[in-house]
């Protein structure tokens, strides 16, 4: 296997006086989709702000494409290459799709190559280019995070809980559409609840709880092993099947 893009060795994070991460394992490999599960609370959307720098780091190290970023600025580490889209997605709903990419880019004009791989990709955000991006669908509103995030090219994307309110069809569709980032091999660290969305897109899986990686495998291993499955869904996960 080649080097994973991104390692995170013994990393723990405190938010203010709380120790929320006790030492994080995990490794993401390059060109694969990677799916962090796990209940409530565990500490998932701490780590991906870890990731991006955003949490204070007092001991362990994350190396993303063979450097050491753990102590680097949240702008150096998404002009690094990672791609961030949050929970709330991060999006101006009052201003149109095209006002939202235009935003995002940092290195001045629009790449048109850049803008026709993303339409390719979510074809929604061509259809809707004018319009107020608060009126897309729940779905439509993560392409157009994932969009925002990746205007300008990243090497590694990470995204937290994509599935988070939204009709099962709509699911479907965000399905779709992570398929067609996986078949461009983009690596992706995807946040998630949803054990049947994890499945379907998964290569790799890392289940954590209480701020520590308690799993960490082959999605095809866990979707076959039963009793794999039912002790990580004794963490929390079965209600979200
Ligand atoms: N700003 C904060 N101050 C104090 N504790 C926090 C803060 N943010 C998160 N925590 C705590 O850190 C732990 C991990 O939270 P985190 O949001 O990373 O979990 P999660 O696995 O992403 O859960 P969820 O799916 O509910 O978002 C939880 O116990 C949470 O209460």
């Amino acid at each position: 296997m080649s080097e994973p893009i991104l390692t995170l060795t013994g990393v723990h994070a405190d938010i203010d006086q709380y120790h929320i991460l006790h030492g994080i394992e995990l490794q993401v490999p390059r060109g694969e989709l990677t799916v962090l599960l796990g209940r409530n609370g565990a500490g998932k959307s701490t780590t991906l702000r870890t990731i991006m720098g955003l949490t204070k780091v007092p001991r362990g190290s994350v190396t993303f494409n063979g450097k050491e970023i753990t102590s680097w600025s949240t702008s150096r580490i998404a002009r690094a290459g990672i791609a961030f889209v949050p929970e709330n997605m991060g999006i101006f709903g009052q201003l149109t799709v095209r006002e939202n990419l235009v935003l995002a880019g940092t290195h001045g004009p629009l790449d048109q190559s850049r803008l026709d791989w993303l339409f390719d990709l979510f074809p929604p955000l061509k259809k809707f280019w004018d319009r107020p991006a608060g009126n897309l669908s729940g779905g439509q509103k993560q392409m157009l995070a994932i969009a925002r995030a990746m205007v300008e090219p990243r090497d590694l994307l990470l995204v937290d809980e994509p599935t988070k309110g939204l009709a099962p069809a709509i699911i479907d569709d965000l399905a779709t559409a992570f398929e067609e980032l996986k078949a461009r091999e983009v690596s992706i660290l995807l946040v998630e609840q949803n054990f049947s969305f994890s499945r379907r897109l998964g290569q790799t899986v890392a289940v954590m709880n209480d701020g520590q990686v308690v799993h960490s495998g082959t999605m095809a291993e866990l979707a076959q092993d039963s009793t794999l499955q039912q002790d990580l869904l004794g963490l929390g996960l079965g209600a979200h099947q």
